[in-house]
Protein backbone atom coordinates (compact mmCIF):
# COMPACT_ATOMS: atom_id res chain seq x y z
CA UNK A 1 0.00 0.00 0.00
CA UNK A 2 1.21 3.72 -0.85
CA UNK A 3 2.22 5.03 2.14
CA UNK A 4 1.94 9.40 2.46
CA UNK A 5 5.32 9.97 0.96
CA UNK A 6 4.75 7.30 -2.25
CA UNK A 7 5.41 9.81 -5.41
CA UNK A 8 2.06 10.66 -7.01
CA UNK A 9 0.83 8.66 -10.26
CA UNK A 10 2.21 9.01 -13.69
CA UNK A 11 0.10 10.59 -16.50
CA UNK A 12 0.18 12.75 -19.36
CA UNK A 13 0.87 16.59 -18.89
CA UNK A 14 -3.11 17.18 -20.22
CA UNK A 15 -4.43 14.73 -17.50
CA UNK A 16 -2.59 16.07 -14.78
CA UNK A 17 -3.49 19.87 -16.09
CA UNK A 18 -7.62 18.68 -16.38
CA UNK A 19 -7.20 17.52 -12.98
CA UNK A 20 -5.67 20.63 -11.72
CA UNK A 21 -8.04 22.65 -13.29
CA UNK A 22 -10.74 20.53 -11.89
CA UNK A 23 -9.35 20.94 -8.09
CA UNK A 24 -9.13 24.67 -8.76
CA UNK A 25 -12.56 25.14 -10.10
CA UNK A 26 -11.54 26.11 -13.75
CA UNK A 27 -13.36 23.94 -15.64
CA UNK A 28 -15.18 26.98 -17.92
CA UNK A 29 -12.40 27.36 -20.32
CA UNK A 30 -12.49 30.61 -22.90
CA UNK A 31 -10.26 30.52 -25.52
CA UNK A 32 -9.37 30.61 -29.29
CA UNK A 33 -7.81 27.37 -30.55
CA UNK A 34 -5.34 26.68 -33.09
CA UNK A 35 -3.03 23.89 -33.79
CA UNK A 36 -0.51 24.70 -31.38
CA UNK A 37 -3.05 24.19 -28.96
CA UNK A 38 -4.41 21.02 -30.35
CA UNK A 39 -3.37 18.16 -28.42
CA UNK A 40 -4.84 19.85 -25.33
CA UNK A 41 -8.45 18.47 -26.47
CA UNK A 42 -7.89 14.89 -27.48
CA UNK A 43 -10.47 13.26 -25.28
CA UNK A 44 -11.97 16.43 -24.24
CA UNK A 45 -13.72 16.48 -21.13
CA UNK A 46 -17.85 16.37 -20.97
CA UNK A 47 -17.38 18.17 -17.52
CA UNK A 48 -15.35 21.09 -19.15
CA UNK A 49 -16.99 24.00 -21.07
CA UNK A 50 -15.38 25.49 -23.91
CA UNK A 51 -16.45 29.05 -24.41
CA UNK A 52 -14.84 30.52 -27.86
CA UNK A 53 -14.16 34.15 -28.17
CA UNK A 54 -13.51 34.90 -31.62
CA UNK A 55 -10.89 37.20 -30.76
CA UNK A 56 -8.20 36.28 -28.20
CA UNK A 57 -8.75 39.50 -26.42
CA UNK A 58 -12.77 39.22 -25.96
CA UNK A 59 -11.35 35.75 -24.34
CA UNK A 60 -9.29 37.13 -22.08
CA UNK A 61 -11.93 39.67 -20.70
CA UNK A 62 -14.87 37.37 -20.54
CA UNK A 63 -12.60 34.80 -18.33
CA UNK A 64 -12.16 38.05 -16.27
CA UNK A 65 -16.15 39.13 -16.03
CA UNK A 66 -15.73 35.07 -14.86
CA UNK A 67 -13.46 35.20 -12.23
CA UNK A 68 -14.69 38.60 -11.04
CA UNK A 69 -18.08 36.77 -10.99
CA UNK A 70 -16.69 34.00 -9.34
CA UNK A 71 -14.30 34.93 -6.92
CA UNK A 72 -11.95 32.18 -8.54
CA UNK A 73 -9.31 32.69 -11.27
CA UNK A 74 -10.48 32.12 -14.63
CA UNK A 75 -8.64 29.84 -17.12
CA UNK A 76 -7.89 31.30 -21.03
CA UNK A 77 -6.54 29.45 -23.85
CA UNK A 78 -4.50 31.27 -26.23
CA UNK A 79 -3.08 30.79 -29.83
CA UNK A 80 0.77 31.07 -29.99
CA UNK A 81 2.62 34.26 -30.47
CA UNK A 82 -0.16 36.12 -33.05
CA UNK A 83 -3.46 34.98 -30.58
CA UNK A 84 -0.82 35.98 -27.31
CA UNK A 85 -0.08 39.45 -29.22
CA UNK A 86 -4.37 40.04 -29.73
CA UNK A 87 -4.91 39.60 -26.46
CA UNK A 88 -2.33 42.01 -24.83
CA UNK A 89 -5.04 44.79 -24.21
CA UNK A 90 -7.50 43.04 -22.29
CA UNK A 91 -4.07 41.75 -20.24
CA UNK A 92 -2.79 44.97 -19.74
CA UNK A 93 -6.67 45.92 -18.02
CA UNK A 94 -6.43 42.59 -16.26
CA UNK A 95 -3.34 43.23 -14.60
CA UNK A 96 -4.19 47.05 -12.75
CA UNK A 97 -7.71 45.39 -12.41
CA UNK A 98 -6.10 42.50 -10.27
CA UNK A 99 -8.14 39.94 -12.12
CA UNK A 100 -7.03 36.53 -11.79
CA UNK A 101 -6.86 35.23 -15.09
CA UNK A 102 -4.25 31.83 -15.25
CA UNK A 103 -3.26 32.02 -19.60
CA UNK A 104 -1.92 28.83 -21.07
CA UNK A 105 -0.32 29.80 -25.03
CA UNK A 106 0.20 27.06 -27.27
CA UNK A 107 3.97 27.34 -28.53
CA UNK A 108 5.16 25.33 -31.32
CA UNK A 109 7.03 21.89 -30.70
CA UNK A 110 9.81 21.92 -29.47
CA UNK A 111 11.66 20.15 -31.79
CA UNK A 112 10.13 22.61 -34.27
CA UNK A 113 11.52 25.96 -32.18
CA UNK A 114 15.60 25.43 -33.29
CA UNK A 115 13.63 26.41 -36.88
CA UNK A 116 12.03 29.48 -36.22
CA UNK A 117 8.69 27.71 -37.43
CA UNK A 118 5.18 29.18 -38.88
CA UNK A 119 3.66 30.41 -35.42
CA UNK A 120 6.50 29.90 -33.06
CA UNK A 121 6.89 32.26 -30.21
CA UNK A 122 10.35 33.78 -29.27
CA UNK A 123 10.93 34.39 -26.29
CA UNK A 124 7.62 33.43 -25.23
CA UNK A 125 7.57 34.29 -21.71
CA UNK A 126 8.74 37.87 -22.55
CA UNK A 127 5.76 38.58 -24.36
CA UNK A 128 2.96 39.49 -22.18
CA UNK A 129 5.53 41.09 -20.11
CA UNK A 130 5.67 43.18 -17.65
CA UNK A 131 1.16 43.31 -17.24
CA UNK A 132 1.21 39.33 -16.03
CA UNK A 133 2.63 38.05 -12.45
CA UNK A 134 4.52 35.33 -13.77
CA UNK A 135 5.13 33.99 -16.83
CA UNK A 136 7.29 30.55 -17.84
CA UNK A 137 7.80 28.12 -20.87
CA UNK A 138 8.62 24.77 -18.80
CA UNK A 139 12.40 23.50 -19.21
CA UNK A 140 10.62 20.09 -19.98
CA UNK A 141 6.83 19.03 -20.55
CA UNK A 142 6.89 16.86 -16.94
CA UNK A 143 7.30 20.61 -15.63
CA UNK A 144 4.14 21.57 -16.62
CA UNK A 145 1.77 20.59 -14.56
CA UNK A 146 3.84 21.57 -11.43
CA UNK A 147 4.39 25.53 -12.87
CA UNK A 148 0.41 25.49 -13.60
CA UNK A 149 -0.49 25.63 -10.27
CA UNK A 150 2.25 27.46 -8.79
CA UNK A 151 0.98 29.71 -11.59
CA UNK A 152 -2.60 29.50 -10.05
CA UNK A 153 -1.53 30.21 -7.08
CA UNK A 154 0.32 33.36 -7.84
CA UNK A 155 -2.66 34.58 -9.65
CA UNK A 156 -4.58 34.44 -6.80
CA UNK A 157 -2.38 36.26 -4.06
CA UNK A 158 -3.10 39.54 -3.31
CA UNK A 159 -2.81 41.60 -5.54
CA UNK A 160 -4.42 38.87 -7.82
CA UNK A 161 -3.35 39.19 -11.63
CA UNK A 162 -3.22 37.23 -14.86
CA UNK A 163 -0.50 34.40 -15.17
CA UNK A 164 0.95 33.22 -18.26
CA UNK A 165 2.16 29.77 -19.38
CA UNK A 166 3.43 29.17 -22.31
CA UNK A 167 3.41 25.07 -23.58
CA UNK A 168 4.55 23.81 -26.77
CA UNK A 169 2.00 21.47 -28.80
CA UNK A 170 3.67 18.34 -28.42
CA UNK A 171 4.14 18.45 -24.28
CA UNK A 172 0.66 17.42 -23.79
CA UNK A 173 0.31 13.78 -24.96
CA UNK A 174 4.25 13.67 -22.71
CA UNK A 175 4.59 11.66 -19.09
CA UNK A 176 4.02 14.09 -16.11
CA UNK A 177 3.14 13.72 -13.14
CA UNK A 178 -0.49 14.57 -11.16
CA UNK A 179 0.20 17.37 -8.93
CA UNK A 180 -1.81 17.88 -5.16
CA UNK A 181 -3.07 20.93 -5.01
CA UNK A 182 -2.31 23.38 -1.95
CA UNK A 183 -3.92 25.67 -0.02
CA UNK A 184 -1.99 28.85 0.61
CA UNK A 185 -3.91 31.23 3.05
CA UNK A 186 -3.25 35.32 1.80
CA UNK A 187 -4.63 37.31 3.88
CA UNK A 188 -2.31 39.16 5.91
CA UNK A 189 -2.30 42.09 8.44
CA UNK A 190 -0.87 45.12 8.95
CA UNK A 191 1.67 45.90 11.63
CA UNK A 192 -0.27 47.08 14.99
CA UNK A 193 1.86 49.67 15.86
CA UNK A 194 0.98 51.29 12.14
CA UNK A 195 -2.71 50.83 12.88
CA UNK A 196 -2.68 52.85 16.07
CA UNK A 197 -0.71 55.54 14.90
CA UNK A 198 -3.28 55.99 11.77
CA UNK A 199 -6.29 55.55 14.63
CA UNK A 200 -4.72 57.97 16.83
CA UNK A 201 -4.60 60.53 13.65
CA UNK A 202 -8.29 59.55 13.15
CA UNK A 203 -9.22 60.38 16.63
CA UNK A 204 -7.46 63.97 16.30
CA UNK A 205 -9.02 64.79 12.72
CA UNK A 206 -11.91 67.31 12.24
CA UNK A 207 -12.49 66.16 9.08
CA UNK A 208 -11.43 63.50 7.98
CA UNK A 209 -11.78 61.19 4.68
CA UNK A 210 -12.02 57.93 3.25
CA UNK A 211 -11.22 57.04 -0.44
CA UNK A 212 -13.02 54.07 -1.44
CA UNK A 213 -10.69 52.49 -4.07
CA UNK A 214 -11.50 49.03 -6.44
CA UNK A 215 -9.10 47.16 -4.07
CA UNK A 216 -12.12 47.53 -1.30
CA UNK A 217 -14.65 45.53 -3.86
CA UNK A 218 -11.87 43.60 -4.95
CA UNK A 219 -11.20 41.90 -1.43
CA UNK A 220 -14.73 42.25 0.07
CA UNK A 221 -14.22 44.90 2.29
CA UNK A 222 -17.21 47.06 1.52
CA UNK A 223 -19.05 46.69 4.40
CA UNK A 224 -15.70 46.81 7.07
CA UNK A 225 -15.85 50.19 4.99
CA UNK A 226 -19.19 51.43 5.87
CA UNK A 227 -18.75 50.39 9.25
CA UNK A 228 -15.30 52.12 9.73
CA UNK A 229 -16.86 55.28 7.67
CA UNK A 230 -19.99 55.45 10.11
CA UNK A 231 -18.15 55.47 13.29
CA UNK A 232 -15.70 58.10 12.22
CA UNK A 233 -18.77 60.01 10.37
CA UNK A 234 -15.83 60.39 7.93
CA UNK A 235 -16.86 61.91 4.23
CA UNK A 236 -16.28 58.81 1.44
CA UNK A 237 -14.85 59.60 -1.81
CA UNK A 238 -14.40 56.92 -4.65
CA UNK A 239 -11.04 56.88 -5.92
CA UNK A 240 -10.49 58.36 -9.68
CA UNK A 241 -11.36 55.93 -12.21
CA UNK A 242 -11.74 53.25 -10.07
CA UNK A 243 -13.15 50.16 -11.72
CA UNK A 244 -15.50 48.98 -8.92
CA UNK A 245 -17.59 51.21 -6.55
CA UNK A 246 -17.03 49.89 -2.83
CA UNK A 247 -19.69 52.03 -0.99
CA UNK A 248 -23.22 52.38 -1.60
CA UNK A 249 -23.65 55.19 -3.08
CA UNK A 250 -26.98 56.09 -1.53
CA UNK A 251 -25.12 56.29 1.52
CA UNK A 252 -25.45 59.96 3.22
CA UNK A 253 -22.13 59.94 3.79
CA UNK A 254 -21.00 59.36 -0.21
CA UNK A 255 -19.33 62.56 -1.45
CA UNK A 256 -18.46 61.30 -4.84
CA UNK A 257 -16.13 60.50 -7.33
CA UNK A 258 -12.35 62.19 -7.10
CA UNK A 259 -11.28 63.50 -10.32
CA UNK A 260 -8.10 61.89 -12.25
CA UNK A 261 -6.23 65.37 -12.42
CA UNK A 262 -3.79 66.46 -9.80
CA UNK A 263 -5.07 70.36 -9.29
CA UNK A 264 -8.68 69.30 -8.70
CA UNK A 265 -7.89 65.83 -7.07
CA UNK A 266 -6.14 67.95 -4.59
CA UNK A 267 -8.69 70.88 -4.50
CA UNK A 268 -11.45 68.16 -3.36
CA UNK A 269 -9.33 66.47 -0.69
CA UNK A 270 -8.17 70.05 0.74
CA UNK A 271 -11.67 70.21 2.74
CA UNK A 272 -10.27 67.24 4.79
CA UNK A 273 -7.39 67.23 6.86
CA UNK A 274 -6.55 63.34 7.28
CA UNK A 275 -7.76 61.35 4.22
CA UNK A 276 -7.30 57.63 3.85
CA UNK A 277 -7.18 55.98 0.89
CA UNK A 278 -8.34 52.36 0.93
CA UNK A 279 -7.23 49.53 -2.08
CA UNK A 280 -6.49 53.00 -3.81
CA UNK A 281 -3.97 54.23 -5.41
CA UNK A 282 -5.43 57.23 -5.26
CA UNK A 283 -3.48 59.37 -7.63
CA UNK A 284 -4.52 57.82 -11.05
CA UNK A 285 -4.53 61.09 -13.38
CA UNK A 286 -5.92 61.18 -17.30
CA UNK A 287 -4.30 64.39 -17.77
CA UNK A 288 -1.71 66.83 -16.63
CA UNK A 289 -1.99 69.46 -14.14
CA UNK A 290 0.82 71.24 -12.89
CA UNK A 291 -0.14 71.00 -9.00
CA UNK A 292 1.28 69.21 -5.96
CA UNK A 293 -0.59 65.80 -5.12
CA UNK A 294 -2.26 66.94 -2.06
CA UNK A 295 -2.77 70.34 -0.60
CA UNK A 296 -0.89 71.80 2.42
CA UNK A 297 -2.58 70.46 5.28
CA UNK A 298 -4.08 67.03 4.03
CA UNK A 299 -2.44 64.15 5.72
CA UNK A 300 -2.65 61.21 3.54
CA UNK A 301 -2.60 57.33 5.10
CA UNK A 302 -2.77 54.72 2.37
CA UNK A 303 -3.73 50.76 2.93
CA UNK A 304 -2.95 48.32 0.08
CA UNK A 305 -2.30 44.90 -0.53
CA UNK A 306 0.33 45.86 -2.90
CA UNK A 307 3.81 46.82 -1.35
CA UNK A 308 4.75 48.27 -4.96
CA UNK A 309 1.98 50.30 -5.17
CA UNK A 310 3.20 51.61 -1.40
CA UNK A 311 6.37 52.27 -3.15
CA UNK A 312 5.26 54.48 -5.63
CA UNK A 313 2.75 56.46 -4.20
CA UNK A 314 4.57 60.37 -4.28
CA UNK A 315 3.14 61.45 -0.83
CA UNK A 316 1.47 60.03 2.48
CA UNK A 317 2.30 57.07 4.78
CA UNK A 318 1.56 53.54 3.62
CA UNK A 319 0.59 50.47 5.52
CA UNK A 320 0.84 47.16 3.14
CA UNK A 321 -2.13 45.23 4.61
CA UNK A 322 -4.95 43.21 3.04
CA UNK A 323 -8.17 45.44 3.97
CA UNK A 324 -10.46 43.08 5.46
CA UNK A 325 -8.38 42.16 8.91
CA UNK A 326 -7.08 45.80 9.38
CA UNK A 327 -10.05 47.85 8.38
CA UNK A 328 -11.84 45.73 11.66
CA UNK A 329 -8.78 46.42 13.88
CA UNK A 330 -8.74 49.77 12.74
CA UNK A 331 -12.66 49.96 13.85
CA UNK A 332 -11.73 48.38 17.31
CA UNK A 333 -9.44 51.15 17.90
CA UNK A 334 -10.59 54.28 16.88
CA UNK A 335 -13.52 56.31 19.07
CA UNK A 336 -16.97 56.73 18.14
CA UNK A 337 -16.61 60.31 16.86
CA UNK A 338 -18.66 62.91 17.74
CA UNK A 339 -17.89 65.40 15.02
CA UNK A 340 -20.58 66.36 13.06
CA UNK A 341 -21.17 64.41 9.53
CA UNK A 342 -20.17 65.86 6.03
CA UNK A 343 -23.23 67.18 4.40
CA UNK A 344 -24.79 64.68 1.99
CA UNK A 345 -24.12 65.52 -1.91
CA UNK A 346 -27.10 67.09 -3.72
CA UNK A 347 -29.01 65.18 -5.96
CA UNK A 348 -28.82 65.23 -9.55
CA UNK A 349 -32.08 67.09 -11.17
CA UNK A 350 -34.20 64.02 -13.06
CA UNK A 351 -35.16 64.81 -16.47
CA UNK A 352 -38.91 64.49 -17.88
CA UNK A 353 -38.74 61.71 -20.98
CA UNK A 354 -40.29 64.96 -22.92
CA UNK A 355 -37.64 67.30 -22.40
CA UNK A 356 -35.93 67.01 -25.40
CA UNK A 357 -35.80 66.12 -29.16
CA UNK A 358 -33.15 63.60 -28.41
CA UNK A 359 -32.12 61.22 -26.15
CA UNK A 360 -29.61 62.81 -24.18
CA UNK A 361 -27.72 60.48 -22.04
CA UNK A 362 -28.45 61.94 -19.13
CA UNK A 363 -32.72 60.39 -19.45
CA UNK A 364 -31.16 56.96 -20.41
CA UNK A 365 -29.49 56.84 -16.75
CA UNK A 366 -32.80 57.94 -15.09
CA UNK A 367 -34.39 55.54 -16.60
CA UNK A 368 -32.45 53.17 -15.99
CA UNK A 369 -32.23 53.88 -12.50
CA UNK A 370 -36.39 53.90 -12.02
CA UNK A 371 -35.96 50.49 -13.39
CA UNK A 372 -32.79 48.70 -12.14
CA UNK A 373 -33.20 46.39 -8.91
CA UNK A 374 -30.56 48.10 -6.64
CA UNK A 375 -28.48 44.53 -6.81
CA UNK A 376 -28.33 44.75 -10.16
CA UNK A 377 -24.62 44.06 -11.79
CA UNK A 378 -23.91 46.61 -13.68
CA UNK A 379 -20.45 46.92 -16.43
CA UNK A 380 -19.58 50.28 -17.74
CA UNK A 381 -17.42 51.04 -21.00
CA UNK A 382 -19.18 54.35 -21.93
CA UNK A 383 -16.12 56.81 -21.39
CA UNK A 384 -18.62 60.32 -23.06
CA UNK A 385 -21.19 59.59 -20.59
CA UNK A 386 -19.62 58.15 -17.18
CA UNK A 387 -20.32 61.28 -15.24
CA UNK A 388 -24.10 61.00 -16.41
CA UNK A 389 -23.89 57.30 -14.69
CA UNK A 390 -22.44 58.40 -12.21
CA UNK A 391 -24.17 61.25 -11.51
CA UNK A 392 -27.86 59.51 -11.81
CA UNK A 393 -27.19 55.64 -10.77
CA UNK A 394 -26.20 55.50 -7.60
CA UNK A 395 -24.80 51.76 -7.14
CA UNK A 396 -25.32 49.75 -4.08
CA UNK A 397 -23.77 46.49 -3.30
CA UNK A 398 -20.40 44.33 -3.15
CA UNK A 399 -19.38 43.54 -6.83
CA UNK A 400 -22.30 45.56 -8.60
CA UNK A 401 -19.91 48.03 -11.14
CA UNK A 402 -17.40 46.66 -13.28
CA UNK A 403 -15.29 48.61 -15.84
CA UNK A 404 -11.64 49.42 -16.46
CA UNK A 405 -9.69 50.85 -14.27
CA UNK A 406 -7.13 50.83 -16.72
CA UNK A 407 -8.20 52.50 -19.53
CA UNK A 408 -7.58 49.45 -22.72
CA UNK A 409 -11.22 49.65 -24.38
CA UNK A 410 -12.84 46.85 -25.66
CA UNK A 411 -13.17 45.14 -22.15
CA UNK A 412 -16.69 45.95 -21.41
CA UNK A 413 -18.70 43.97 -24.16
CA UNK A 414 -16.88 40.96 -23.37
CA UNK A 415 -16.58 41.04 -19.27
CA UNK A 416 -20.05 41.26 -19.51
CA UNK A 417 -20.50 37.66 -21.09
CA UNK A 418 -18.15 36.43 -18.75
CA UNK A 419 -19.87 37.88 -15.29
CA UNK A 420 -23.19 36.54 -17.19
CA UNK A 421 -21.84 33.18 -17.43
CA UNK A 422 -20.87 33.15 -14.21
CA UNK A 423 -23.82 32.55 -12.30
CA UNK A 424 -26.87 33.04 -14.71
CA UNK A 425 -27.55 36.41 -13.12
CA UNK A 426 -28.87 39.00 -15.98
CA UNK A 427 -26.08 41.58 -16.51
CA UNK A 428 -26.44 45.46 -17.84
CA UNK A 429 -23.93 46.61 -19.97
CA UNK A 430 -24.25 50.22 -20.73
CA UNK A 431 -21.15 50.30 -23.80
CA UNK A 432 -20.37 53.46 -26.06
CA UNK A 433 -20.37 52.69 -29.59
CA UNK A 434 -16.81 53.02 -29.71
CA UNK A 435 -16.04 50.96 -27.11
CA UNK A 436 -18.46 48.14 -28.48
CA UNK A 437 -15.59 47.63 -31.45
CA UNK A 438 -13.01 46.61 -30.07
CA UNK A 439 -14.52 43.68 -29.15
CA UNK A 440 -18.48 43.44 -30.88
CA UNK A 441 -17.72 40.09 -31.71
CA UNK A 442 -18.25 39.00 -27.95
CA UNK A 443 -22.13 39.59 -29.06
CA UNK A 444 -22.05 36.34 -30.84
CA UNK A 445 -20.54 34.22 -28.04
CA UNK A 446 -23.01 36.00 -25.73
CA UNK A 447 -25.59 34.74 -28.06
CA UNK A 448 -24.48 31.01 -28.56
CA UNK A 449 -24.13 30.44 -24.68
CA UNK A 450 -27.85 32.52 -24.40
CA UNK A 451 -25.63 35.07 -21.66
CA UNK A 452 -28.08 36.84 -20.05
CA UNK A 453 -26.72 40.28 -20.74
CA UNK A 454 -28.96 43.30 -21.30
CA UNK A 455 -26.63 45.98 -23.59
CA UNK A 456 -27.40 49.71 -23.62
CA UNK A 457 -25.31 50.69 -26.55
CA UNK A 458 -25.10 54.09 -26.64
CA UNK A 459 -24.34 55.49 -30.00
CA UNK A 460 -22.70 59.16 -30.36
CA UNK A 461 -21.18 58.37 -33.42
CA UNK A 462 -17.69 59.21 -32.56
CA UNK A 463 -14.78 58.66 -30.12
CA UNK A 464 -15.99 61.14 -27.97
CA UNK A 465 -13.86 61.40 -25.12
CA UNK A 466 -11.34 61.73 -27.40
CA UNK A 467 -12.62 64.34 -29.29
CA UNK A 468 -13.63 66.17 -25.99
CA UNK A 469 -10.02 65.90 -24.47
CA UNK A 470 -8.72 67.69 -27.74
CA UNK A 471 -11.31 70.16 -27.19
CA UNK A 472 -9.58 70.93 -23.79
CA UNK A 473 -6.56 71.86 -25.42
CA UNK A 474 -7.50 73.62 -28.08
CA UNK A 475 -7.17 70.52 -30.59
CA UNK A 476 -10.37 70.52 -33.07
CA UNK A 477 -11.25 68.85 -34.86
CA UNK A 478 -9.15 65.42 -34.18
CA UNK A 479 -8.47 63.72 -37.28
CA UNK A 480 -9.97 59.58 -36.53
CA UNK A 481 -12.56 60.37 -34.12
CA UNK A 482 -15.90 59.56 -36.61
CA UNK A 483 -17.37 56.69 -36.98
CA UNK A 484 -20.82 57.18 -37.16
CA UNK A 485 -23.44 55.25 -38.98
CA UNK A 486 -22.95 51.93 -37.94
CA UNK A 487 -26.31 49.70 -37.70
CA UNK A 488 -25.35 47.98 -34.34
CA UNK A 489 -28.91 46.41 -34.38
CA UNK A 490 -28.16 44.60 -37.83
CA UNK A 491 -24.39 43.99 -36.52
CA UNK A 492 -26.17 42.22 -33.33
CA UNK A 493 -28.46 40.44 -35.37
CA UNK A 494 -25.87 39.17 -37.51
CA UNK A 495 -24.23 37.36 -34.68
CA UNK A 496 -27.42 35.56 -33.05
CA UNK A 497 -27.92 38.97 -30.59
CA UNK A 498 -31.39 39.60 -30.67
CA UNK A 499 -31.27 43.84 -30.70
CA UNK A 500 -33.55 46.99 -31.42
CA UNK A 501 -32.71 50.96 -32.59
CA UNK A 502 -33.77 53.53 -30.23
CA UNK A 503 -33.83 56.86 -31.76
CA UNK A 504 -37.02 58.73 -29.98
CA UNK A 505 -36.88 59.78 -26.37
CA UNK A 506 -40.88 58.43 -26.43
CA UNK A 507 -40.07 55.19 -27.27
CA UNK A 508 -36.80 54.86 -24.79
CA UNK A 509 -38.79 53.47 -21.46
CA UNK A 510 -40.64 50.97 -22.94
CA UNK A 511 -37.66 49.45 -24.89
CA UNK A 512 -35.50 49.81 -21.70
CA UNK A 513 -38.63 47.83 -20.33
CA UNK A 514 -38.36 44.96 -22.49
CA UNK A 515 -34.56 44.61 -22.37
CA UNK A 516 -34.57 44.36 -18.05
CA UNK A 517 -37.48 42.49 -17.96
CA UNK A 518 -35.70 39.47 -19.58
CA UNK A 519 -34.84 36.63 -17.43
CA UNK A 520 -31.73 34.55 -16.77
CA UNK A 521 -32.90 32.04 -19.81
CA UNK A 522 -33.33 34.41 -22.46
CA UNK A 523 -29.96 35.32 -23.78
CA UNK A 524 -28.98 38.33 -24.62
CA UNK A 525 -30.29 41.38 -26.27
CA UNK A 526 -28.84 44.95 -27.58
CA UNK A 527 -30.78 48.40 -27.76
CA UNK A 528 -28.57 50.80 -29.82
CA UNK A 529 -29.60 54.20 -28.72
CA UNK A 530 -28.89 57.32 -30.69
CA UNK A 531 -27.51 60.18 -28.06
CA UNK A 532 -26.59 63.31 -29.27
CA UNK A 533 -22.75 64.26 -30.71
CA UNK A 534 -22.10 67.03 -27.96
CA UNK A 535 -18.35 67.64 -29.06
CA UNK A 536 -18.02 71.10 -27.55
CA UNK A 537 -17.91 70.00 -24.09
CA UNK A 538 -14.62 69.47 -22.82
CA UNK A 539 -14.01 66.20 -21.31
CA UNK A 540 -14.28 67.46 -17.83
CA UNK A 541 -16.87 65.08 -16.43
CA UNK A 542 -15.31 65.38 -12.85
CA UNK A 543 -14.96 69.11 -13.25
CA UNK A 544 -19.21 69.56 -14.26
O1 LIG B 1 -7.82 58.95 -23.43
C1 LIG B 1 -7.91 58.07 -24.27
O2 LIG B 1 -7.33 58.12 -25.34
C2 LIG B 1 -8.69 56.86 -24.03
O3 LIG B 1 -8.40 55.85 -24.66
C3 LIG B 1 -9.75 56.82 -23.01
C4 LIG B 1 -9.95 55.62 -22.31
C5 LIG B 1 -10.93 55.57 -21.36
C6 LIG B 1 -11.67 56.70 -21.07
C7 LIG B 1 -11.48 57.86 -21.77
C8 LIG B 1 -10.51 57.94 -22.75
Amino acid sequence: MAGPTAHPPTTTVREAVLALCRATGMTTVFGNPGSTELRMFRDWPEDFRYVLGLQESTAVAMAAGHALGTGRAALVSLHSAGGVGHSLGAVFNAYRDRVPVVIIAGQQSRALLPLRPFLGADEPARFPRPYVKFSRQPERAADVPAALAEAHRVAMSHPRGPVFLSVPEDDWDRPAEQVAPRTVHGGYTADPAALTGLAQALDAAARPALVVGPGVDDEGAVREVAGLAERLRAAVWISPLSGRSGFDERHPLFQGFLPPVADQLAERLAAHDVVVALGAPLFTYHVHSESPPLADGTELYHLDCDPAQAAWLPVGTSIVTTLRPALRTLADLVRPADRPAPPPRPAPEPLPVTSTEEISPELVMDLLRERLPRDTVLVEEVPSHRDALHARLPISGEGRFLTTGSGALGWGLPLAVGRALADGERVVCVVGDGSALYSVQALWTAARHRAPVSYVLLDNGGYSAVKALGHRIGIAPVPGTDIGGIDFAALAGSFGCPAERVEHPGHLPKALDRALALGRDDGPLLLQVRVPADDSQAYEPWAR
